[in-house]
């Protein structure tokens, strides 16, 4: 159902943990420069399907490909590399360094192919990285906070500073793993202005949310996950109206 440029096509993708079959024929193509939300109710596979996409999890069968290139068997920071960048369910961070150090970190580790403890010294001669951070914490609205703590910051705040560790990788493909779980309506709020600014720019991005607020705000595609397949796919008003959806929430979900 493709019209634009696909960048990722996840082909006949399976993947089973022992007898369960947690992602069963899963065909997604996600077309550049829109933003795709994956929705579902709990256990349907959407953690799975992401974390096969980027490569945390080998599919049992099929295969993932970014830009012509054929991910699987790729290791995570191999997938990284060429272009992918993932926001956390749970954010990852140095909680004792200061927010600007641990927004450079990723921008040092793309550069230098790796993290490793010793960028960790050389942090202050990094002047070009150091600008470019300071650069992305004023696009989220957290330079006020550089020199703090990262783990003295809010939840909210925390997840402002993950996007900004995301968007200095320059990621031609952004996975966003539930950006408003936990936060205020304030907050999400908040987190829904500042995608959609990214999304302005043209930036690819893959979201699983709960939140249907969050989903038909800023979604172009949906596709819909239900123990393991795709049940429907297409614009919010497409999968809004379908009685499928409607049949598995119903089924035992949240919203
Ligand atoms: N490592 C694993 N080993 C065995 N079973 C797993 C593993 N990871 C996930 N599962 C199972 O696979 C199914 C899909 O789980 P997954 O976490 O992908 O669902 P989800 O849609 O992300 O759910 P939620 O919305 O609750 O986060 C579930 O039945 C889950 O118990």
């Amino acid at each position: 159902m493709s019209n634009g440029n696909v960048v990722l096509h996840v082909a006949d993708v399976h993947k089973r943990f022992g007898g369960l079959h947690a992602l069963a024929d899963i065909d997604l193509q996600i077309e550049e420069g829109k933003t795709h939300a994956i929705i579902g109710p709990n256990g349907a596979g959407k953690s799975t399907l992401l974390n096969v996409i980027i490569g945390k999890l080998a599919p049992s069968s099929g295969q993932v490909v970014f830009d012509g290139a054929i991910l699987t068997g790729k290791k995570p920071h191999q997938i990284n590399q060429l272009g992918i960048a993932r926001v956390f369910q749970t954010p990852e961070i140095f909680a004792d360094l200061s927010v600007l150090h641990n927004v450079m970190i990723p921008a040092l580790s793309k550069r230098d192919g790796r993290f490793k403890l010793n960028m960790l010294r050389t942090l202050d001669s990094e002047t070009g990285i150091r600008a470019e951070a300071e650069h992305m914490l004023e696009d989220v609205g957290l330079i006020n906070r550089k020199d703090s703590p990262a783990g003295s910051l809010s939840r909210g705040d925390k997840r402002r500073m993950e996007l900004a560790m995301c968007l200095i990788q320059h990621p031609r493909l952004l996975l966003l793993d539930e950006p408003t779980a936990g936060m205020s309506r304030h907050d999400t709020n908040t987190t829904i202005e500042l995608l959609k600014k990214i999304k302005s720019r043209g930036m690819t991005k893959v979201i699983i949310e709960h939140d249907m607020h969050v989903v038909f705000s800023l979604a172009d595609k949906i596709s819909v996950l239900a123990q393991g397949r795709i049940i429907a796919d297409g614009t919010p008003d497409q999968v809004r109206g379908n009685p499928k959806v409607q049949e598995a929430y119903l089924g035992g979900a949240h919203e």
